[in-house]
């Protein structure tokens, strides 16, 4: 059975119930919000739920003061009752105003906070965990209704609050005429509500199954809506066929959110006739007692309100229970996310944590294995090299064969490894990582483009330094890119990319060296260039290169790539194939040694010496 079909299984009737146990935290989250909103919004539904009895007493007393004050010949006592009923209205509405220029404040904080709380979630967890489908369902139903949910309880569970307390005064109220009326209003709703918390659970299933979809959906609406995926959609024609796959997603949830509003209301509609027919009796009744004279016309009029308050209210007070339980579904899979252990599966106790050196000195791999979360065949096998101080290395190998991995676990990507990674001769399991990491400088091949101003894209290499513009400019400079970042129209203030107003859009290589730029920005040891050439003409190319060795000389580098002459100056090559490490050494070895690397070596150059040959002819 599937971890979440499981989890649905789980989903009994106690079980819903049983997840008031997670009310401690939503108050704390509540309280941790603003203490003094939530304390006023309190008190003003203590009061509000004791001001429809108040007003039901005011306009008995009203109605009879009348009668009183005809049979004495004086204003007077429907002057005070009036009195009353005027103040009392006054400062219902008053409530009411202050209510409803907290509330909403409070839900916009509420809703930040949650948001914060998801953010600060998703950046404590390990990449192997958000690539995980299951871990992106989870988030994708902790965002999509949880940031309205928290506001929804609290608001529910103080409207229970007030409800309760109305009830309680008005049933004391109708008990002191006829108790068996009141426990006849306070059952009628009762009876509804096992058939609402069952349309709940199977609101709530629809929802939870729907995740996967769901993302899917917005997946669809992002190709179609990103300046990023544009060229392609519009070139392979592909916008109707992805609108039409997005139509029948919609589609879908249509049909399944029809079918369950229809049962909803069928459902609503039985039992409102059911309490229809019940009050109609209760009223009669009221209405034969004053007519055989047992109740005076003020206290008729009193009844009757007091019956349709009872009855409103514990309707209400169903309603809310049957919300709270629907609420608490959607909050436990915002705690379910927010609970996903998000350190490192190798992670040794903060205590024995250590960065013994301010500086990287060696870095080794000892016989290291790793395999992809969910993949049968090991993405590296027995991986084994050192890399000293003052060296360089270039990675090559062909596609998939696993370059990218071995950086990946390198920077602790990844941490679920067999062997040992040594970092000056420590385990990196022992290392406090982040420390590790603030000595890597590194452009992976899918490095970001920050739509924000060339100051960010360049300056988040080394977010302290983000005021220093020489610093900025020197690592512009090492990228080769200081002139055409002088020559942007805001310079350093301009932003780049088209998202936003004013951006400024950079060539795919202009992109990859402000990228090189944010990774020599770090004043690290270790700088790492995953296909650092990928989107460089031959001369950028050769003089990102040249930057690079002189950057890293007495530090160490390490670069990936597939243009074979730019390797040949590395002190070491590392020829990967299948996972595992094939060859290693100097270029004039390992050409000496006539294996793998020689003959994509000759292969490489021996094309250009082919074209040259072909064009002459
Ligand atoms: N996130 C991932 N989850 C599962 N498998 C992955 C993941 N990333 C890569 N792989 C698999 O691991 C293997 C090695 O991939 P890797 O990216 O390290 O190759 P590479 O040598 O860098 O390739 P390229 O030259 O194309 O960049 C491939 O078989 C790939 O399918």
């Amino acid at each position: 059975m599937k971890k979440e079909d499981a989890e649905l299984e789980d989903i009994s009737l106690s079980n819903i119930l049983r997840s008031i146990t997670y009310w401690p935290r939503i108050f704390r989250l509540l309280w941790e919000t603003h203490k003094g909103y939530l304390l006023i919004i309190a008190a003003i539904n203590i009061l509000q739920g004791l001001t429809p009895v108040v007003a039901l007493l005011a306009t008995t007393e009203l109605i009879n003061s009348v009668a009183k004050s005809h049979q004495q010949g004086t204003f007077e006592a429907i002057g005070w009752a009036f009195g009353v009923y005027v103040v009392l209205g006054l400062f219902s509405q008053c409530l009411v105003l202050i209510e409803n220029y907290l509330n909403p404040l409070f839900e916009k904080l509420l809703t930040n906070r949650i948001n914060i709380l998801i953010m600060e979630k998703s950046i404590q967890l390990s990449l192997a965990a958000f690539e995980d489908s299951d871990i992106q369902d989870q988030l994708q139903r902790a965002r999509q209704e949880t940031s309205y949910r928290p506001y929804q309880i609290f608001s529910s569970i103080f409207t229970l609050g007030t409800s309760l307390i109305t009830l309680f005064s008005t049933v004391a109220l109708i008990v002191s005429w006829n108790a068996w009326v009141a426990a006849l209003l306070i059952l009628i709703p009762v009876s509804s509500f096992f058939s609402f918390l069952r349309l709940g659970k199977e609101e709530f299933i629809l929802s939870y199954k729907r995740a996967p979809r769901q993302r899917e959906a917005w997946y669809l609406g992002f190709l179609l809506t990103k300046d990023s995926t544009f060229k392609e959609i519009k070139l392979f024609q592909l916008g109707s066929y992805l609108k039409a796959r997005y139509e029948k997603l919609f589609q879908g949830f249509y049909e399944e959110d029809k079918k369950l509003i229809r049962k909803r209301s069928l459902i609503s509609l039985f039992f409102e006739i059911f309490y229809q027919v019940m009050l109609g009796a209760v009223i009669l009744l009221i209405l034969w007692t004053a007519y055989v004279g047992q109740l005076l016309v003020g206290n008729v009029v009193g009844m009757i309100q007091a019956t349709n308050l009872t009855h409103g209210t514990s309707q209400g007070i169903v309603q809310g229970i049957l919300s709270l339980c629907n609420h608490n579904l959607y909050m436990k899979n915002l705690f379910a996310y927010l609970d996903l252990e998000g350190k490192r599966s190798t992670l040794l106790p903060s205590s024995s944590l250590e960065f013994d050196a301010s500086t990287i000195e060696t870095v080794e791999f000892r016989h290291v294995t790793f395999q992809y979360p969910g993949r049968d065949v090991p993405a590296l096998q027995d991986i084994s090299f050192t890399l000293s101080r003052g060296e360089t290395i270039a990675i090559v190998g062909k596609n998939g064969s696993g370059k990218t991995t071995l950086l990946k676990l390198m920077t602790q990507l990844y941490d679920d490894f067999q062997g040992e990674i040594l970092i000056n001769g420590i385990s990196i399991r022992k290392l406090d990582i982040e420390e590790l990491r603030k000595r890597i400088g590194v452009v992976f091949q899918d490095f970001v483009h920050y739509e924000m101003d060339t100051r960010h894209n360049i300056g988040f290499g080394d977010i302290d330094s983000i005021d220093q513009d020489d610093e900025l400019l020197q690592a512009a400079n090492q990228a080769g890119i200081r002139e055409m970042v002088e020559g942007l129209p805001q310079q350093l203030e301009t932003r780049l990319g088209l998202w936003f107003e004013e951006g400024h859009q950079l060539s795919g290589g202009q992109w990859q060296r402000i990228a090189i730029a944010r990774a020599f920005m770090r004043k690290a040891d270790l700088y790492i260039l995953d296909e650092p050439s990928s989107y460089l003409d031959p001369e950028a190319e050769k003089d990102v290169f040249d930057k690079f060795y002189n950057l890293v000389k007495g530090k160490l580098g390490i670069f990936i790539t597939h243009r074979y002459s730019s390797v040949s100056f590395a002190d070491k090559i590392i020829v990967m194939d299948e996972g595992k490490i094939v060859e290693q050494g100097s270029h004039r070895k390992l050409i000496k040694e006539d294996g793998i690397y020689a003959g994509l070596y000759h292969l490489q150059a021996s094309s250009f010496v082919m074209n040259e040959d072909e064009n002459d002819a």
